[in-house]
C-alpha cells in the first residue's frame, strides 16, 4: 500500500468527517481506529485516516500518540501527513494543535506548516486569522461554552501562538488569492523570518483548492476538513490520485435494532435531542445521580431494552452550558466529562450486546469513549448523512455507526441517519 495522504484526527467524529470529505473528493478512504495493528487486514486506498481521542490529552500524550501515528503512515508511503483538527479549533491553551503540530513538523523536517480550520461547506471561514462560525466570530458562538474546550479567543494566530514553540504567521486572504504559488513563496518567507506555522486565511472553497495545492509543497500541514478537501483536490489535479468512480458499496442491509447516544453539548445537538423526542423515546442521563454513584447506566440501558424491540431509542445527558457549568463546579470538568463518558460506552456495549446493529453517537470525545469500549479497529466509509457526517461500516463485524461531530447535522438528524442504516 503507497498511500497518497495519511491524515491523523485529533477525534473520531472529526475523523469520519475528515473521511467522508476524501470519499467525496474521489479519494478511496478508510478510517482506522488508534494506530493499526501490522496484521491488520485494509483495502486498496489512497488515504487513510488514523483517528486518535487525543484532543482533549495532555499535549505530550498527544504528540506521542500522533508521532506513532506518523510512523504508520510514513511507513505506509503517505505522500502527505494532514493532522485532522476540529473546523472550531476546539483547544485550550495548554493544548495540542500546537505542540503536535510542532511534531510533526520537526520529525519530517519541515520548517513550516500550513495551519487552517476554515471548511466553508459548514460556515467555518478564516480572515485576516480571525475564524468565523456562521456570521459570528468564533469567541461569539456557542463554541465559547464548549464543555471541554471552550473558545474564547477568535484570533487564531494568537491561540496558536500560545501553545506552540515556533512563532506563528499569518496568509491572507489577499495572498491566497493570488494563488498557490503566492501562498508558498509566502510560506518560505515565513520561514525565513523564524516562523513555524502559518494560520491561512480561507473563505470560499475555491480557497481550499489554493490552499491544499500549497500545502502539498510540504509534507506536514494542519487542518480541518476544508483543507482535507483542498488536499485532495490538489492529489487529484496533479495526478496522484485517479479519483474513484463513485460511492463504493458498502454491502447489504443489516438491519436489527437501532439506537442513538448523545453526549454532546452542542446547541445542534440539543435541538436534535428535541426533534427525536417527536419520533423515538428519548432517556436523559441525570449527570448528578451518575456522578454521585447511581447506577444510572444500567438503569438507562434497562430502560433501553425495553424498547428497542419496537423501534429506535434516543439515551443523552446533554445540557445547556448552565447545567454543565453547575455539574462541572459540583465535580471538576475532566471528571464530569470522563464520567460521563464512560456511562455512555457501558451503555453502548450493553445495547450492543443485547442486539443493537446501528448506532448513532453525537460527540467527538464521547463516539470516541463508546468506539474505543466496542473495540472496533475501523470503518469503511457510506453515504453522506449531513455535512462532515458520513454512514460507516464497521470492517469487523456487521454494524452500521455515525459519528456525529457536536455542531454538525440538521435539525432532524438522528431519524435522517437511520434511515440511510438499513
Ligand atoms: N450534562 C453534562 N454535564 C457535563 N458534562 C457533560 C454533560 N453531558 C456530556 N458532558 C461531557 O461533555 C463532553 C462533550 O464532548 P463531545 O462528546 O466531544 O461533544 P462535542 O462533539 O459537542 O464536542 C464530554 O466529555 C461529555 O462527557
Ligand atoms: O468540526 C470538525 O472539524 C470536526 O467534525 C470535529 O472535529 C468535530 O469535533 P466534535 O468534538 O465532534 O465537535
Amino acid at each position: 500500500m503507497t498511500l497518497a495522504l495519511g491524515c491523523i484526527a485529533d477525534d473520531y467524529t472529526g475523523a469520519s468527517d475528515l473521511a467522508n470529505t476524501l470519499t467525496k473528493a474521489g479519494l478511496r478512504t478508510v478510517q482506522t481506529i488508534g494506530v493499526p495493528a501490522d496484521d491488520l487486514a485494509l483495502p486498496e486506498v489512497d488515504a487513510v485516516v488514523v483517528s486518535l481521542k487525543s484532543r482533549s490529552i495532555p499535549a505530550e500524550e498527544a504528540v506521542a500518540r500522533s508521532r506513532e501515528a506518523a510512523a504508520w503512515l510514513n511507513a505506509r508511503g503517505a505522500g502527505h501527513l494532514l493532522f485532522k483538527v476540529c473546523s472550531t479549533f476546539d483547544s485550550t491553551d495548554a493544548g495540542n494543535i500546537g505542540p503536535v503540530t510542532d511534531a510533526l513538523r520537526e520529525d519530517a523536517g519541515v520548517g513550516i506548516a500550513l495551519v487552517t480550520p476554515a471548511f466553508p461547506e459548514t460556515a467555518r471561514t478564516v480572515y485576516l486569522g480571525h475564524l468565523f462560525v456562521g456570521a459570528v466570530p468564533l469567541a461569539e458562538s456557542p463554541l465559547k461554552d464548549h464543555p471541554l474546550n471552550p473558545m474564547r479567543d477568535s484570533n487564531l494566530v494568537r491561540v496558536l501562538a500560545r501553545q506552540s514553540r515556533a512563532e506563528v504567521g499569518l496568509i491572507d486572504l489577499a495572498t491566497v488569492a493570488q494563488g498557490a504559488e503566492a501562498v508558498s513563496a509566502r510560506l518560505d518567507a515565513l520561514a525565513k523570518d523564524g516562523k513555524g506555522a502559518a494560520i491561512a486565511d480561507a473563505v470560499l472553497d475555491r480557497d481550499l483548492a489554493v490552499l491544499g495545492a500549497a500545502a502539498l509543497t510540504r509534507k506536514v500541514s494542519t487542518g480541518a476538513s476544508g483543507l482535507g478537501l483542498g488536499l485532495a483536490r490538489a492529489l487529484v489535479a496533479a495526478g496522484r490520485v485517479a479519483p474513484a468512480a463513485a460511492q463504493a458499496d458498502l454491502g447489504p442491509a443489516i438491519g436489527g435494532p437501532a439506537a442513538c447516544l448523545a453526549g454532546s453539548c452542542s446547541q445542534a445537538t440539543l435541538g436534535q435531542i428535541a426533534r427525536a423526542e417527536a419520533v423515538m423515546p428519548v432517556r436523559r442521563l441525570d449527570p448528578a445521580r451518575l456522578l454521585a454513584g447511581e447506577d444510572e447506566a444500567g438503569a438507562a440501558l434497562a430502560w433501553a431494552m425495553e424498547r428497542i424491540g419496537h423501534g429506535p431509542v434516543l439515551i443523552a445527558s446533554s445540557a445547556g452550558p448552565e447545567d454543565v457549568a453547575a455539574v462541572q463546579a459540583k465535580y471538576g470538568r475532566d471528571a464530569a466529562g470522563h464520567a460521563i463518558e464512560a456511562a455512555m460506552a457501558r451503555i453502548a456495549e450493553g445495547l450492543v450486546n443485547g442486539g443493537v446493529r446501528r448506532l448513532v453517537v453525537a460527540g467527538g470525545e464521547t463516539s470516541g469513549a463508546v468506539v474505543d469500549r466496542l473495540g472496533l479497529p475501523a470503518f469503511r466509509v457510506g453515504p453522506e448523512i449531513a455535512a462532515g457526517v458520513p454512514v460507516l461500516r464497521t470492517t469487523d463485524r456487521d454494524m452500521w455507526l455515525a459519528l456525529k461531530s457536536g455542531n454538525f447535522g440538521g435539525p432532524d438528524f438522528f431519524a435522517d441517519a437511520l434511515r440511510l442504516m438499513p
